[in-house]
């Protein structure tokens, strides 16, 4: 219903809307998100109380800023709904921004997006420039805005901070993104009827994914897999879970460019959340063709990641939202999102045994469930 209202409300501003209407909004919001990581920057929304309200004079004094800058750029981010001002003219939280601040989750978010996605967007037209000389293919939009030589996972590898700042971030999406949380991957396939089996969660992170089909599924037991950080963190978090949680849980370092070891031969199944649409065909055929070396007859390859809309066919906002997530993939990875037809022709290139068995898409969620039998 919600998502009804967001697409019809788009659907009529867009048939009423003007070349000028267009960019006057445009410049709005590029506005609005300048105000709103002014804000965070100076640390802004943490000197408001969650009940009640401060002055404007107050906080340029907490924060040696000018009180007409403050309550100006306040001002403009109230427009985009986030804060609000007492009829005394003091400033407060409205529901959304005390939302945002109080939960974990979505301040996680906020912040990924302020520091690290946005950044990535800036540098775009940049990287692009850059990937035209053939020497600098190598370069990104985040290699650009993170100033650094290192691909995003390799630059991830080589600090611990960043490392633990994403894992944390992808955590949050599995928690709060109403579109990327784990339930869509527990209720969006059958898991039940896999009985006693094993899952290897390939590139898993810190296991949100397996801990949480662990918890549902008493028969399942899983190995989540990936760099060293993520695999300490996940170890650490392990430790909060039930026993009878955390003992079906294995972490185990492995990079999937590589064979899967011997425990993880002729597993069940072996899960991809989030992993293909990091990197583009050539990588990811690498990666596939190790578990498909791997699995035994039977063994079945569940990816979760976006299948792109044919354009026009999806509601606005997700299609809107799904366009957004293949655009950070090129800015970041030089990878992208991919469509029905990308899938098919990505598996027949690793083998030809590997089958898209189903490709389904859980209400609510901005990823599907692809199954891939071997
Ligand atoms: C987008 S995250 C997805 C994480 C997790 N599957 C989830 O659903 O939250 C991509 C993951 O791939 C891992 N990764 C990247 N390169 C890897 C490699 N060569 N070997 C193993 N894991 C890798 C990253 O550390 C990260 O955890």
């Amino acid at each position: 219903m919600r998502q009804e209202i967001f697409d019809s409300t788009t659907r009529i501003k867009q048939l009423s809307q003007k070349p000028s209407d267009f960019l006057t909004e445009l410049l709005v919001q590029q506005q609005q998100f300048a105000c709103i990581e002014w804000l965070f920057h100076f640390q802004i929304f943490r000197q408001i109380p969650l009940n009640g309200s401060i002055s404007y004079g107050e906080l340029a004094t907490r924060t040696q800023l000018p009180e007409s800058d403050i309550r100006a750029t306040a001002r403009m981010a109230i427009t985009a709904n986030l804060l609000s001002e007492t009829k005394q003219g003091k400033l407060a939280h409205n529901s959304l921004s005390a939302d945002l601040f109080e939960d974990p989750g979505l301040w996680t978010w906020f912040s990924y997006l302020i520091k690290r996605s946005v950044p990535c967007m800036r540098a775009y037209t940049q990287a692009s420039e850059k990937q035209l000389e053939v020497v600098e293919s190598a370069r990104t939009a985040y290699t650009i805005a993170m100033k650094t030589e290192l691909s995003f996972f390799d630059h991830l590898k080589t600090n611990p901070e960043l490392s633990a700042e994403f894992g944390k971030y992808m955590k949050s999406q599995s928690t709060v993104h109403a579109g990327a949380t784990v339930d869509h991957l527990v209720e969006g396939f059958d898991w039940a009827s896999l009985g006693e089996a094993k899952i290897v969660d390939v590139g898993g992170n810190s296991g949100t994914a397996s801990m949480a089909l662990a918890k549902h599924f008493e028969k399942l037991s899983f190995v989540v897999q990936d760099m060293p950080e993520p695999v300490h963190n996940g170890r650490l978090q392990a430790q909060s879970l039930s026993r009878k949680i955390s003992e079906r849980i294995q972490f185990v370092e492995h990079d999937f460019f590589t064979p899967q070891p011997d425990e993880t031969k002729g597993a069940d199944v072996y899960l991809f959340r989030m992993i293909l649409h990091d990197w583009p065909d050539e990588d990811a055929v690498k990666i596939l063709r190790h578990v498909a070396a791997a699995g035994k007859e039977g063994s079945r390859v569940v990816v979760m990641d976006m299948v792109l809309p044919i354009p026009g066919t999806a509601s606005p906002t997700l299609e809107a939202a799904l366009r957004q997530k293949d655009l950070m993939m090129r800015q970041v990875l030089n990878s992208r999102e991919r469509e029905v037809e990308d899938w098919h022709a990505l598996f027949g290139k690793v083998d030809e045994r590997l089958q898209i068995v189903a490709i389904r898409r859980p209400e609510g969620s901005q990823h599907s469930i692809i199954e891939i039998s071997l």
